[in-house]
């Protein structure tokens, strides 16, 4: 295509709009006047087929388009990055950590930079940047009757990091064959090696009927270069990557795994970690690397679909080996409402919903995740969950009482008369019966109970309430009212409260502990009883529910537990963190 200056003036694209809209490309007018020369050597029907595409309209047009960008001479054409959309979250990690001492047009700007819409802008922008739009052309097809097969020659030079390619015998042809080529590998970034290309030789050992095994022989013996000879594959093979980013639900451990296609590029990650994934070509083996690992090249994990078949697969065992279900294992579980003022209320919740049966039928495998900012003005509620007696109410207590103003729990609704000092709204929030069935009814209360014959509970409403003015919400409910409030719109950050050993809850709390370490008023013994049902209802509430957790702080040493709830209650203000990606859309 031509380059020269011939677009570059203005008066030049006048002429070329107006008046004649196809004067001819001097790079297509040289290829026509070759045509001509060389027209004995090409077949008629090729020549004729030449000449109409040669001097088609539409052919000109395109390559006077083409010529415009290619030669537009104006600075503004060109990107000063082609990365704004990692400058973006630079920038907001930076607001982020300052929101408290924004002014007024800073938390505009950081709410604005975390629209949707302009991130889509900016992800545009990159794209055109990167000039990531060229059609991919696919491959030209050869000839049945061609007798020569392209055959490209790849070098490597081995050194300690693995080629990030697996290969596999073709059962159609018995031919060895790339079977995967791993993001960011070697391989990959070598360009040159693509799945389904067929291996004929390695450093000059022709593979033909050799076995898998046998080509991996050949390179672990071979030192310095490396020197493929692959029939290069036509199939289509796709190279971006993915944005998305999942958290996951279970361990994986590779090397304990009789299934993945190949251990050395098996990808190991705890519950809990962050996967980038790059790719889901495959229906079984995804790609992904760990999020903030700076290692380029992507591992194979277990695909959604294959984990939970799996997760099935060993559930049914169990129930084959007629293990006993997890649910039934703990029995009605109490738990107590503290009042504002600080008197606890014994009452049973949920008592009519003791067994969670149905929660088991969830599967979590992994979650697709988005970082959400941290929103000046507007904090996520802190849920603290555990086996009731694990120190809940003594952790929140001691959080409320190092900022009375900014940390507050709602005050709870009950239908028991009030008594005499009491006033509506300060301890609870007193309320007719047939009002609070009605509102239990339609789903208003997170959580609730009877006692004595009075219902107590507490509504979602004040929760609300909490968050719309300004302050950090701090809940302990009962575990079974995460379903309720783990919603997009209250963006909940759900603490687990863990026990620790046996040991190590009554040496904490023994005979000599067991006076409250904060207020003498809500001091309370264990026997050895009420330790046990703490540990076992500690097994089911992680059993059902441990995929919610955004963090676990176990409580042995009272003290350590809570510099960990505050360091965590401080980085909710501060840093970005990953929530479920529908919380951020
Ligand atoms: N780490 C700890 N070391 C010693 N004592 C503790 C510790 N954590 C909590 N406690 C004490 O254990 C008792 C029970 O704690 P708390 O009332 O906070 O439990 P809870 O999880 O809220 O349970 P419930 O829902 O039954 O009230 C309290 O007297 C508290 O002071």
């Amino acid at each position: 295509m031509s380059t020269t200056g011939e677009m570059s003036s203005d008066k030049d694209e006048k002429t070329s709009d107006s008046e004649d809209r196809f004067t001819p490309d001097p790079v297509i007018g040289k290829l026509l006047s070759c045509l001509e020369k060389e027209s004995g050597m090409l077949l008629e029907e090729d020549l004729a087929f030449l000449n109409v595409m040669f001097n088609s309209k539409s052919l000109h047009a395109l390559v006077n388009v083409y010529n415009k960008i290619r030669n537009g001479t104006s600075d503004k054409l060109i990107p000063v990055l082609s990365s704004s959309i990692d400058v973006l979250a630079d920038v907001l990690e930076d607001l982020a950590r300052k929101t408290y001492r924004l002014s007024e047009d800073g938390k505009e700007l950081f709410q604005l930079l975390q629209k949707p819409h302009l991130q889509s802008l900016l992800n545009v922008h990159d794209v055109v940047a990167q000039k990531d739009y060229y059609p991919r052309l696919p491959e030209i097809p050869r000839d049945e009757g061609d007798e020569e097969e392209t055959i490209k020659i790849v070098q490597l030079v081995k050194s300690n990091e693995p080629l990030g390619a697996t290969i596999k015998k073709d059962e159609a042809t018995g031919k060895i064959v790339i079977a995967r080529v791993l993001h960011g590998g070697a391989a990959d970034r070598s360009g040159l090696i693509h799945v389904g290309d067929e291996v004929v030789e390695v450093n000059n050992i022709n593979v033909e009927g050799k076995t898998p095994n046998d080509v991996l022989t050949i390179l672990q013996n071979s030192e310095g270069t490396i020197t493929f000879k692959l029939v290069p594959t036509d199939g289509k093979y796709s190279i971006r990557e993915s944005r998305v980013r999942v958290r996951a639900h279970f361990n994986y451990d590779s090397a304990n795994d009789p299934y993945i296609p190949c251990k050395e590029a098996g990808l190991d990650f705890v519950k809990g970690d962050v996967l980038h994934i790059v790719s889901q070509d495959d229906a079984y083996w995804w790609q992904a690397r760990k999020e903030g690992d700076r290692n380029m090249r992507a591992g194979l994990i277990p695909s959604r679909a294959l984990q939970e078949r799996r997760i099935v697969y060993e559930r049914e065992q169990m129930g084959k080996n007629g293990e006993e279900a997890l649910c039934s294992s703990v029995s009605a579980s109490s738990s107590c409402v503290v009042t504002p003022g600080g008197n606890k209320i014994k009452k049973i919740i949920y008592d009519l919903a003791e067994c969670d049966d149905f929660d088991r039928e969830q599967i979590a495998t992994y979650e697709e995740v988005a970082k959400l900012y941290p929103r000046p003005g507007i904090y996520r509620p802190i849920v603290l969950i555990g086996a009731p007696g694990v120190g809940r109410n003594e952790l929140k207590r001691r959080l409320i009482d190092t900022d009375p103003d900014k940390y507050r729990t709602p005050t709870p609704y009950t239908t028991r008369p009030m008594r005499p000092g009491e006033e509506n709204g300060k301890e609870y929030y007193f309320i007719p019966r047939e009002k609070m069935e009605e509102d239990i009814e339609a789903g208003k209360f997170i959580e609730f109970g009877e006692y004595k014959g009075n219902l107590y509970g507490t509504s979602a409403d004040s929760v609300k309430e909490i968050v719309n003015s300004g302050k950090v919400c701090i809940l302990n409910p009962h575990f079974q009212a995460l379903k309720m409030l783990r919603t997009p719109q209250l963006k909940p950050y759900i603490v687990y409260i863990k026990p620790p050993s046996l040991e190590a809850l009554k040496e904490t709390r023994g005979a000599m502990h067991a006076r409250s370490t904060f207020d003498a008023n809500s001091s309370r013994g264990f026997t050895e009883e009420e330790f046990e049902d703490i540990l076992k209802s500690a097994v089911k509430i992680e059993f059902l529910y441990d995929h919610f957790f955004d963090e676990t702080i176990v409580n042995a040493d009272l003290a350590s537990a809570f510099s960990q709830l505050l360091a965590a209650a401080n980085r909710l203000e501060t840093e970005p963190l990953w929530v479920p990606a529908s919380w951020v859309q």
